[in-house]
């Protein structure tokens, strides 16, 4: 029931202010991000510990090189030199810095300090041919950087077959000249070279480097990080290490029962979160005392019937307004599934939060309430419960349990049942949801009638004999869960945890996070390492596709990261692009869709500003068959192909490549107007 966000007690009626919500840019703070400016800016307190004062004092006698290797076998290589009184400008001091982080990432502390200076001041910032020369040279070529250091620099060994240098005991290190390359954009006159298989697709190669979110400078602009020696060592450890994602699967999961996540939704006041509410309470997730403070607290305030929704309303502005605004989760059990409830809000300035929702749900229950008239403003009449149906089909939700709810203000009556089962399976069909894929379920939420056993109510026995909700539930399939596929991880919160790091929570839409993996936070492209995984708020060492987890991250700033951004696999990256081609189904615009059009793009929890840049097709709605080539606007209902621009690169798949990632919806003045599906993306 964790709820994270700090999104709730918005309004989200017409325009908002997204920065605000879905993250924020630090430029408008700054012009570096935190991370950046650690790793950037020279710090002069880094280097107080100058070598040169210790060597200007008569009392350290000299070493031989055979003492150092004989009698010194744990010493400590990192040796720092005053970059101070190298009387370097600020812009060589920082190159000079970030060398040798680059360097040290490398070599850690088997060379010292001053040596790596000297190779870099020798080269002219270069750090690549400062690597080549430290690793291909004898030391004896490798000048200190100051004439009285000289003496203290241990020999340098060279293993000319492997390319291996061996000082003293250090570590093994290979030579990234063993490993193919390709050239990425120059920065500053230097070549930057990245592993192969560390694939730089077209699209991201412009931002590699980027580090803050809201960063459009290009890549050439700004220095590459230590990337590559990430990925380099993940590809190793995968190489040397990793059980294949199936064999992990069932090792973990073999016995568990299936973990199926289940949007609710429906028009507001629909019962909603009094329906999952009672039958939680049935279940006996909810305690008696709690349900009693419940009861008692509601009476105070006048909203008594409100009592159940109160176990997933948990705020006291929803308690007090009697609605709900932000995602409820809950979870309960099943004869052969663990379920988990995300209660999304009815209210129409709440729907990017049920699309949030939606977007982690592998079914959805739709609730629609059977009062007479009530259901009809639900659906008839601009509601919500059309929009909620369309909405989580669009984001690729096939089976839907209708609950027939508040059956009591109706005397259980099988015609009202039958009507409104009627009208909707005619909709539902259109909004390309199945007819065996849709089970509809007379009930009561406040009575509890038909919830986790079969009905008492006579007057309901009389003409329902079919399963309770419950049941219907337990039936539903569980997806299949694409663990071998690279990892994608959309993130729809970020929130600070306690102690080090931060977390990020959504959901695993491919792949597996190990704890101690290195993923990427994408579109920025900056490594992260996972320091813990939670799922339903318990402690794991590993997610898998289609958990829903919150993932601690470390080694990347908070500000970099924001709702909608994906964690990929740092090898297997997500496409990013700004540009990208979309089949969609219009659904309902007041005026016809033109050649740029602007709308808002949802993309799982992402809101972005685009424009609709092409109209490429008309297309016929059933046969999908071509009517029209670059036609030249589309109305209501109509299906075409167009192209579309959105303000800044985002991270997006191919439908076919990986469903929940390949899907968009269009909304204008706060109503979907279209929903659509990536077909083709564009780098440019
Ligand atoms: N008679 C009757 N009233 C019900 C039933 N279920 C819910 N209600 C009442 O309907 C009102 C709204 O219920 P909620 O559960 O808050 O509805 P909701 O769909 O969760 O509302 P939002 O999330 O804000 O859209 C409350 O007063 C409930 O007591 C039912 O089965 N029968």
């Amino acid at each position: 029931m964790a709820r994270h966000r700090n999104i709730r007690n918005r309004s989200y009626s017409d325009d908002y202010d997204y920065d605000d919500v879905y993250g924020h840019s630090v430029e408008e703070d700054s012009c570096l991000s935190p991370s950046d400016a650690s790793q950037w800016l020279y710090d002069r307190s880094k280097n107080q510990q100058a070598i040169s004062q210790f060597l200007e004092s008569d009392d350290i006698q000299e070493e031989t090189e055979e003492e150092v290797v004989n009698t010194r076998p744990g010493l400590e290589r990192r040796e720092s030199i005053d970059i101070r009184s190298l009387n370097l400008n600020e812009e060589n001091e920082a190159k000079l810095m970030s060398c040798l982080d680059e360097l040290r990432n490398i070599l850690g502390d088997t060379i010292p300090e001053n040596n790596l200076v000297q190779a870099i001041l020798n080269h002219n910032f270069d750090y690549n041919k400062a690597l080549d020369e430290i690793l291909n040279n004898n030391s004896k070529d490798v000048k200190p950087a100051q004439e009285n250091s000289k003496n203290t620099k241990p020999k340098l060994v060279i293993d000319q077959v492997s390319a291996i240098p061996l000082v003293d005991k250090a570590p093994i290190i290979t030579t990234r000249s063993n490993i193919p390359k390709v050239i990425a954009p120059k920065f500053e006159g230097s070549d930057v070279e990245i592993i192969k298989g560390f694939k730089l697709n077209q699209a991201s190669a412009g931002n590699s480097c980027s580090s803050t979110p809201r960063d459009q400078s290009p890549a050439t602009e700004r220095p590459f990080k230590s990337d590559c020696n990430i990925i380099e060592d993940k590809i190793n450890k995968i190489k040397e290490n990793k059980l294949d994602p199936e064999s992990q699967y069932s090792n973990e999961r073999g016995s568990e029962k299936e973990h199926l996540y289940i949007v609710v939704v429906g028009h507001v006041d629909a019962g909603k979160s009094t329906l999952m509410g009672h039958l939680l309470c049935k279940l006996g997730e909810v305690s008696q005392r709690t349900l009693h403070k419940y009861e008692q607290e509601s009476k105070k305030i006048g909203k008594q019937s409100f009592m159940y929704a109160w176990v997933l309303d948990e705020t006291g502005e929803e308690r007090v307004r009697g609605i709900t605004m932000d995602v409820g989760r809950a979870q309960f059990e099943t004869k052969t599934k663990k379920v988990i409830i995300l209660d999304a809000p009815g209210h129409a300035d709440f729907i990017p939060n049920m699309i949030t929702g939606a977007g982690q749900a592998d079914v959805a229950l739709l609730v629609v309430d059977a009062t007479r008239g009530e259901f009809e403003s639900g659906f008839d009449f601009g509601g919500q419960t059309r929009e909620h149906a369309l909405l989580v089909r669009s984001l690729g939700v096939s089976q839907l349990a209708v609950a027939i709810n508040k059956l009591d203000t109706t005397n259980w009556s099988e015609e009202r049942f039958n009507e409104i089962s009627k009208k909707l399976k005619i909709f539902l069909k259109q909004a390309g949801y199945k007819d065996s894929d849709v089970t509809f379920v007379p009930c009561s939420g406040l009575t509890g009638e038909n919830l986790i056993k079969a009905p008492e109510e006579p007057k309901l026995l009389q003409w329902y004999n079919g399963p309770c909700l419950l049941d219907v539930i337990d039936k539903f399939n569980v997806p299949q869960r694409p663990v071998s596929k690279p990892l994608r991880m959309s993130i729809n919160d970020v929130f600070k945890a306690t102690g080090s790091g931060f977390c990020v929570a959504g959901r695993i839409e491919n792949g597996v996070i190990n704890k101690g993996d290195k993923v990427m936070v994408c579109p920025t492209k900056e490594i992260a390492e996972v320091r813990s995984i939670a799922i339903n708020d318990l402690s794991n060492n590993i997610a898998f596709a289609g958990d829903q987890v919150a993932v601690t991250l470390s080694g990347v700033d908070i500000q970099n990261v924001a709702i909608g951004y994906i964690l990929s696999d740092p090898v297997q990256q997500i496409p990013i692009s700004s540009r990208f081609e979309a089949r969609l189904v219009v659904f309902n615009v007041k005026v016809p869709i033109t050649k740029g059009f602007p709308v808002l793009l949802h993309h799982q929890s992402l809101v972005e500003s685009a424009h609709i840049i092409k109209l490429k097709a008309l297309l016929n709605k059933s046969t999908g068959e071509l009517i029209k080539k670059n036609p030249r606007c589309l109305g209501n209902n109509s299906v075409a192909v167009v192209n579309i621009e959105v303000s800044r690169p985002i991270c997006i798949e191919r439908y076919k490549d990986v469903k929940e990632l390949g899907r968009v919806m269009l909304r204008v003045s706060g109503v979907t107007i279209a929903a659509g599906l990536i077909t083709d993306i564009y780098y440019t």
